[in-house]
């Protein structure tokens, strides 16, 4: 029995590692899915849409620091190369250690997406900017670092396809959520040094490592209170 309009799932990924999602999802039920139309998957690899010869998509950070930082120019391309196949008002979602942490009862709400946009982060994240002018939900599996983000789209696709209808003939679904606290991290920038009419923190270009280093604690803090305010009540408890 066809599905009419099958869900269409699309990845924004780096392209060193959309093989993986096509491999690590090709031996599963969530492959006789998309055979038999349930889910569509693409993979849109933001190196195409680099600025220059070089295939460059990331950058060192703003402020110092060890890691890079992804740009925002390539990533915003790339979703404008997709987005109007998208249906309106769809989520764009990103993978971080920054964000909601995942459940069932998200991935419960997502499976009654028509189209969701996974977009994955690599290095130590992608500029604050992007996020603010494209991501609608930020998802953390939990609060671990990852090389990239590629493994945190793939849970959420198959945890979101198997609830899709069809898809699996029974199944039992549980909520099991558990993990350690921390601080999450503060806001990152890159090039260039204003974007979408968004400028970088000036103390970032100060070249004041004290008052850079402050303004991240402070900023880490600000992030973890508004968001996880749990993490913050478990570090006050350890004390
Ligand atoms: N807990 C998670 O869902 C998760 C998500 C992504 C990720 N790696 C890419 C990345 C992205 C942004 C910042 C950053 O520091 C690392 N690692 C873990």
């Amino acid at each position: 029995k066809e599905l009419l309009i099958p869900a269409i799932k699309q990845c924004i990924m780096d392209v060193d590692v959309s093989e993986m999602i096509k491999n690590g999802l090709g031996h599963s039920m969530i492959k006789r899915a998309c055979d038999r139309n349930l889910i569509h998957i693409e993979c849109v690899n933001i190196r195409d849409f680099s600025g220059n010869k070089h295939l460059q998509v990331d950058d060192y950070p703003y402020g110092g620091g060890a890691g890079m930082v992804m740009q925002p120019q390539p990533i915003y391309d790339a979703y404008v190369s997709i987005k109007d196949r998208m249906e309106p008002g769809h989520k764009v979602i990103y993978m971080s250690p920054q964000g909601k942490v995942f459940n069932q009862i998200l991935a419960e709400e997502l499976s009654r997406e028509k189209d969701v946009v996974l977009l994955c982060g690599h290095y130590e994240g992608i500029d604050q900017r992007i996020i603010e002018e494209i991501v609608t939900d930020e998802i953390s599996l939990g609060d671990f670092v990852l090389t990239g983000g590629e493994l945190v789209a793939m849970t959420i696709i198959d945890s979101v396809s198997r609830l899709i209808p069809e898809v699996l003939n029974k199944e039992e679904s549980h909520i099991n959520e558990s993990f350690s606290g921390g601080l999450l991290e503060y806001p990152q920038y890159t090039r260039p040094p204003e974007f979408m009419g968004r400028k970088v923190p000036p103390v970032l270009l100060s070249g004041n490592h004290g008052e850079i280093a402050k303004w991240r604690q402070e900023q880490s803090y600000y992030v973890t209170k508004m968001r996880r305010p749990d993490l913050i009540e478990r570090l006050e408890a350890q004390k």
